[in-house]
């Protein structure tokens, strides 16, 4: 089996003795090499569970296993940077911090690419410029495993393609893991190879992207031929008039005659799950948590 970078059992985090349950029951593992989207609605519980995969939190109840805090770079919303330090700073901060591991040239050419000066301070720079200081840190640290909570929030089109191209090239090249956090699925979509959608605390699809397509299929077909449905895990349907639409994970053959198929698009599949909070969630073979493996 390949190598894990994140692997959660029973995962359970309340914030607070009085909070409610942010996360519940939380089981999944990531291969590592992935770049994985992390979506789901606000206050789903998605930087929750990056702040427990950061070790900034400790489980409620659960477990989670992850690479070793040398290896794991996490840029959260706030972006936590010194603001009396210049850019300049920061940067030989980041190489103090991480000898003989620091990547000079990559935390350089971004902070080049944003046309900052160095010798500006962190206070006097632009929510999207943080963003970008923020990332040449966590990149500069050369980590195997980077957790970015909401990345391209505050980042103007160019610079996000330009960032997101950086980071892609990075896990590329060094084989970085990389979770991004986004309520937009757009956002990530065609950048990730890994989903994990969480809703309400839970998770509710967790595998690889091409995985979680292949085993979903929009039916339609009359409403009547409703009952040859119970053959398969209905995720929504559909009634308008005579005819019905329904999201399903098949198993087994679709009677041709009666139901047209087609393959939904990943944005169908998550919309789908979202308006339907008791459907049966899905985890996908490799991203199953077996017991016994060690992260
Ligand atoms: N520090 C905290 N104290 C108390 N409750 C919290 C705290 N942080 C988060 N929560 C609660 O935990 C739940 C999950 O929040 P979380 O911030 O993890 O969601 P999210 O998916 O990241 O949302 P968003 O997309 O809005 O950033 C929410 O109900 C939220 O109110």
């Amino acid at each position: 089996m390949t190598e894990t970078v994140i692997e959660a059992e029973g995962l359970g985090l309340r914030h607070g003795r009085r909070g409610g349950w942010a996360l519940r029951d939380c089981s999944f593992r990531l291969p590592a090499g992935r770049v994985c989207a992390l979506v789901g609605p606000n206050g789903a519980g998605k930087s929750s569970l990056l702040g427990l995969a950061a070790g900034l939190v400790l489980p409620t109840e659960g477990t989670l296993r992850t690479v070793p805090r040398e290896t794991l770079a996490y840029v959260g919303q706030n972006k936590p940077l010194y603001p009396q330090f210049t850019v300049g700073e920061t940067l030989r901060m980041g190489r103090e911090l991480n000898p003989g591991r620091w990547a000079a040239t990559t935390a350089e050419r971004i902070v080049a690419a944003g046309e900052l000066d160095p010798r500006t301070k962190v206070r006097a720079l632009s929510g999207g410029q943080r963003t970008r200081v923020a990332l040449a840190l966590a990149l500069g640290k050369r980590p195997g495993l980077l957790l970015l909570d909401e990345p391209m929030a505050d980042l103007d089109p160019l610079a996000r393609r330009e960032l997101m191209g950086t980071l892609m090239a990075d896990a590329a090249d060094n084989g970085t893991s990389l979770v991004m956090s986004s309520h937009i699925l757009t956002e990530l979509e065609g950048a990730c190879d890994h989903l994990l959608l969480v809703d309400r605390g839970r998770i509710r699809l967790s595998g690889p992207i091409d995985a979680i397509g292949e085993a979903h299929r929009l039916l339609s077909g009359p409403a009547a031929a409703s009952a040859q449905l119970a053959a398969h895990t209905v995720v929504e349907s559909r009634t308008t008039g005579r005819g019905l639409t329904a999201l399903v994970r098949l198993r087994g053959p679709v009677d041709s005659g009666v139901w047209q198929t087609e393959h939904p698009t990943l944005e169908e599949i998550l919309l789908a799950h979202l308006r339907s909070p008791d459907a049966p969630s899905l985890t996908t073979e490799d991203s199953l948590v077996s017991t016994g493996v060690r992260a």
